[in-house]
C-alpha cells in the first residue's frame, strides 16, 4: 500500500490504526467487570500491523505483562480473531519507558491457536491442559462448497460421534484452504456437546517441542499422561514430523494408545499420507488407515459466498458484483481472500466511501498488479529451456538424457514453487506426466538445492528472472 503513483493519493495507513484497537477495547469494556477493565485493559496501548495480522500490546511493567498474558491473552486473541476473521498474532511488550537497557523492548508472544509460530511453547509442557481451541472457528462460520464438502461432512461426523468411523481423519490440501478451521470446528462442536471432553488442538511443531522438553526433563510419564488420555487429538500440519525420529516414535505411541481407548485423531497435512516425505512407513500407513480426504481450492461461487459471509460478520453488506470482482481476482486461497476483504473494508472505512467495484479495484491495486504478473508454467518452461539451452519441446518430450531431464526437473520444481498448480496439473503441462514424477522432481531438486551451491545459485537466477 505504500507505492502509489504520483497522481494518486495513497490510501491512509491502516498501521497503528486506533480504530481496530479501540474496537477491541470497547468490546472488552462491555464484556468485563468495570474494575477489571479499568485496572488491566484500559491502560494498555497497542500497535497494529498493516494487514491486522499482528498486534503488539504495550504493558507498563513485567508483573502486569505476566498477568495480562495469563488472564487475558486467550480472550484478546479470540476477540481479535472474531473481529478480523483470521488468527491474529499477539505480542506483549514492555512499554518503552519501563524497559531496562538490557531488554529495551522485551516481548512475549502469546499462544494464538492456529498460529503455530507464536512461541508460547516454552511453558507448554508445564501448563495445565488447555484445549487451545479457537472458539471462532466453527462449522457455522465455515462456508461449504464442493471444494470442502466431503471433508466437512466427515469432520461433522467425527464431531458428533468421535471414536467411531473415520479414525483417524486425515485432511490434506494447500495453504489457507481451511484445514485448521475445520479441525477447530470439530473440537468446538464436541466441547459444545460434551463440555468435559478432553480435547487438544496442537500444531505438529508444538508436539515436536513437547517431545524435546519431555526428553530433556526425563518427563515422559507426564507427556504420556497428557497425550494418551485425550478424547480427541487435533494435530495440524503433520508434515512437520519429517526427519524427527523421536517425535515420530512418540506420536506413534500416542496414536496407538488413543486408538486403543477409542479416542479420535484428526490430522492435517499439506499432502496425502503417501506423499509425506521422511516419515516412517508404519506411521504413514496408520495415517491412511481411517479416512483421507482432500480440501481443494474454493471455486468461484464459494469464494463469493465466503466474502459475503465474512463481510456480514463485520456488519457490512458486500454487494454481490463486488464479491464477484474480488473472487475472480483473488483465486489462490481463503486466507488471501480474507486479506483482500480486510483491505477493502479498511479502505472504505477510512475514506468513508461505499463499497463498489471501483473502490475494491483501488484498495487492491497492489495485489491486482501482482496477480497480473502471475507466473505461468509455460513461462517457467520457456525461461528454464532458454537458460539451459534446450528446446521448449523437450519440456514435454519423453527424452531422458540428463542434459534434458535435469532442466525439466528444475522446471517442474519451479512450477510447484512459483505457481498454485497442483502436482497432477503440473504433470499434465509437462507432456502428460504422472504426479509422482513431478513429486519426485520437486523433492530431488529441493533436496539438492540445500547441498549444491551452484544449483542453488542457478535457481535463484531463474526465480529472479521469473519474478521480474
Ligand atoms: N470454507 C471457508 N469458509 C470460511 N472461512 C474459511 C474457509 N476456508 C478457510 N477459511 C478461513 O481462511 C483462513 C485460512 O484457513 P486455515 O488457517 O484453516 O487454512 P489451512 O488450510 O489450515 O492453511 P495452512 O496450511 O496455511 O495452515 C482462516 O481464517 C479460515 O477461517
Amino acid at each position: 500500500m505504500t507505492q502509489g503513483s504520483p497522481h494518486r493519493t495513497d490510501p491512509p495507513e491502516v498501521q497503528g490504526t486506533p480504530d481496530f484497537w479501540q474496537t477491541c477495547i470497547d468490546q472488552l469494556a462491555q464484556e468485563l467487570p468495570e474494575q477489571q477493565f479499568q485496572t488491566w485493559i484500559k491502560p494498555l496501548t497497542a500497535q497494529v500491523s498493516d494487514d491486522l495480522s499482528k498486534v503488539t500490546i504495550f504493558v507498563a511493567n513485567r508483573f502486569k505483562l505476566d498477568w495480562i498474558r495469563a488472564q487475558y491473552s486467550a480472550r484478546l486473541s479470540s476477540l481479535m480473531e472474531r473481529l478480523t476473521g483470521q488468527p491474529v498474532a499477539i505480542e506483549l511488550a514492555l512499554a518503552a519507558r519501563e524497559a531496562t537497557p538490557r531488554a529495551p523492548m522485551a516481548t512475549a508472544a502469546v499462544n494464538v491457536p492456529g498460529q503455530p509460530s507464536a512461541p508460547s511453547q516454552d511453558n507448554a509442557a508445564n501448563e495445565p491442559l488447555k484445549n487451545r481451541l479457537n472458539a471462532g472457528l466453527t462449522f457455522d462460520t465455515l462456508v461449504e462448497g464442493s471444494a470442502n464438502r466431503m471433508a466437512r461432512a466427515a469432520a461433522m461426523h467425527v464431531a458428533g460421534m468421535p471414536g467411531h468411523l473415520y479414525n483417524p481423519l486425515f485432511i490434506y490440501g494447500g495453504v489457507g484452504l481451511g484445514k485448521t478451521h475445520l479441525m477447530h470446528a470439530v473440537g468446538n462442536q464436541l466441547i459444545s456437546e460434551r463440555a468435559n471432553a478432553k480435547v487438544l488442538y496442537i500444531h505438529a511443531e508444538q508436539f515436536v517441542t513437547d517431545v524435546v522438553k519431555a526428553y530433556q526433563r526425563k518427563a515422559f510419564d507426564e507427556f504420556k499422561e497428557r497425550y494418551h488420555s485425550l478424547d480427541l487429538l487435533l494435530i495440524d500440519d503433520v508434515q512437520f514430523f519429517a526427519n524427527k525420529e523421536r517425535t515420530q516414535e512418540e506420536f506413534f505411541n500416542a496414536f496407538e494408545a488413543l486408538l486403543a481407548r477409542k479416542s479420535h485423531i484428526v490430522m492435517t497435512s499439506d499432502t496425502y499420507p503417501k506423499g509425506l516425505a521422511d516419515i516412517h512407513e508404519r506411521l504413514v500407513s496408520r495415517f491412511d488407515s481411517g479416512l483421507t480426504v482432500a480440501i481443494e481450492p474454493p471455486e468461484l461461487e464459494m469464494r463469493v459466498a465466503i466474502l459475503i459471509n465474512k463481510a456480514h460478520v463485520e456488519g457490512i453488506v458486500m454487494p454481490e458484483e463486488v464479491a464477484f470482482f474480488v473472487a475472480k481476482n483473488v483465486r489462490s486461497n481463503v486466507r488471501e481472500l480474507e486479506g483482500a476483504l480486510r483491505k477493502i473494508l479498511a479502505y472504505s472505512r477510512f475514506n468513508q466511501k461505499e463499497i463498489s467495484i471501483a473502490l475494491a479495484r483501488e484498495a487492491l491495486r497492489d495485489l491486482l498488479s501482482i496477480q497480473n504478473r502471475q507466473i505461468s508454467v509455460e513461462n517457467i518452461q520457456k525461461t528454464v529451456a532458454d537458460y539451459y539451452k534446450i528446446k521448449i519441446a523437450d519440456m514435454y518430450s519423453k527424452k531422458r538424457p540428463a542434459s534434458i531431464a535435469r532442466p525439466r526437473q528444475i522446471a517442474m520444481y519451479l512450477a510447484k514453487e512459483l505457481t498454485q498448480k497442483s502436482l497432477p496439473e503440473i504433470g499434465e503441462l509437462f507432456g502428460g506426466r504422472d504426479h509422482t514424477t513431478v513429486l519426485h522432481a520437486v523433492r530431488k531438486i529441493g533436496g539438492e538445492r540445500q547441498q549444491l551451491t551452484e544449483l542453488n545459485q542457478q535457481l535463484h537466477v531463474l526465480e529472479q528472472t521469473l519474478k521480474g
